[in-house]
């Protein structure tokens, strides 16, 4: 189904409606956002319809219909499709001069430009699925040709979905993208570890799930709530010659820390990658 939207320059067009788009725009419509002023392009009629259906926002088949719609354009398809989406849009993107947004891991901001017909104003943004509820965090870069009122309105629309960092130099953003961009998984890789282990010990699965999401969760707070650096707030758990003191031995002579490094690199280097697979 295609709904007929208000058409201005302040409205913001999806291009892609799958897990990120949702969580931006969960997290924008549920901080108060104005759903007639948001377009979705999808493909998909099952993810179209729940979109219009849970969001009340204006949705389209093709990525044309939406970007017509639109001053701001995000671009929320896989990278692997990015250079051809914007290939197709190139000649409105010429004669509109949107502002365009790109989530996509690893493409770059002059991929981007060049694939928009050159001299695009392109913001490369890196925001994470807890956006949906207002708690993301987005890494956000702008090339030469996004003035201080494109910033500003990039900002704003990431910043419906929680904190925003400006990133200057282009070449971080990669590692913005493996630290925050696929963060949440790491976190809830933890979370299914300490679930199989808590199993393992003979808790109940539903004890035991929620003594994991609990846990995180007061984790996360004293995270953000407190001004205590995280080594502080271990040291305060940690009782000498204790539990935790047990457990964090065995984390550190397993090489957690190496392991984490390793990790966040390999994401990274993926992210380069895909910049190079898909030119
Ligand atoms: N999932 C995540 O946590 C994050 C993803 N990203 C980036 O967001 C982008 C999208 O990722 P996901 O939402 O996870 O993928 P997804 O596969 O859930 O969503 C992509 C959507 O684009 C649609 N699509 C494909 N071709 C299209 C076209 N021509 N026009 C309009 N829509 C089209 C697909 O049907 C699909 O629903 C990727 O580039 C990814 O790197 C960035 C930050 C976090
Ligand atoms: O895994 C990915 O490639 C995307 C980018 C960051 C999170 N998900």
């Amino acid at each position: 189904m295609t709904h007929s939207g208000t058409a201005t320059a302040d409205s913001i067009a999806f291009i892609g409606g799958g897990n990120m788009a949702r969580s931006l725009i969960g997290g924008m419509v549920s901080r108060g956002a104005d759903p007639a002023g948001i377009h979705v392009a999808e493909p998909v009629d099952a993810l179209r319809e729940a979109l219009a259906r849970d969001f009340g926002i204006q949705v389209h088949a093709d990525a044309a219909a939406a970007a017509a719609a639109a001053g701001t354009w995000v671009f929320a398809v896989k990278p692997q499709v990015m250079r051809s989406v914007c290939k197709d849009l190139a000649d409105r993107a010429r004669a509109t001069r949107p502002l365009a947004v790109s989530i996509a891991a690893g493409i770059t901001a002059g991929q981007l430009s060049t694939w928009l017909g050159g001299d695009a104003a392109v913001v490369r943004a890196m925001p994470n699925t807890p956006s949906l509820l207002g708690a993301g965090m987005t890494g956000l870069h702008a090339n030469a040709g996004v003035d201080a009122a494109g910033r500003e309105r990039a900002q704003a629309l990431l910043a419906a979905a929680g904190e925003t960092v400006w990133i200057e130099d282009e070449a971080l953003m990669d590692a913005v993208t493996a630290v925050s961009g696929s963060g949440p998984a790491y976190v809830f890789l933890l979370a299914e570890a300490m679930e199989d282990a808590a199993r393992a010990q003979g808790l109940p699965a539903d004890t035991a799930r929620t003594l994991v999401q609990q846990t995180l969760f007061g984790a996360a707070r004293m995270l953000t709530d407190s001004t205590e650096a995280p080594a502080e707030l271990r040291r305060r758990v940690t009782s000498p010659g204790g539990t935790t003191q047990a457990a964090i031995e065995t984390f550190e002579a397993g090489g957690l820390r190496a392991l984490v490094a390793s990790a966040i690199d390999a994401a990274a280097v993926r992210g380069r990658e895909l910049s190079a697979a898909n030119d």
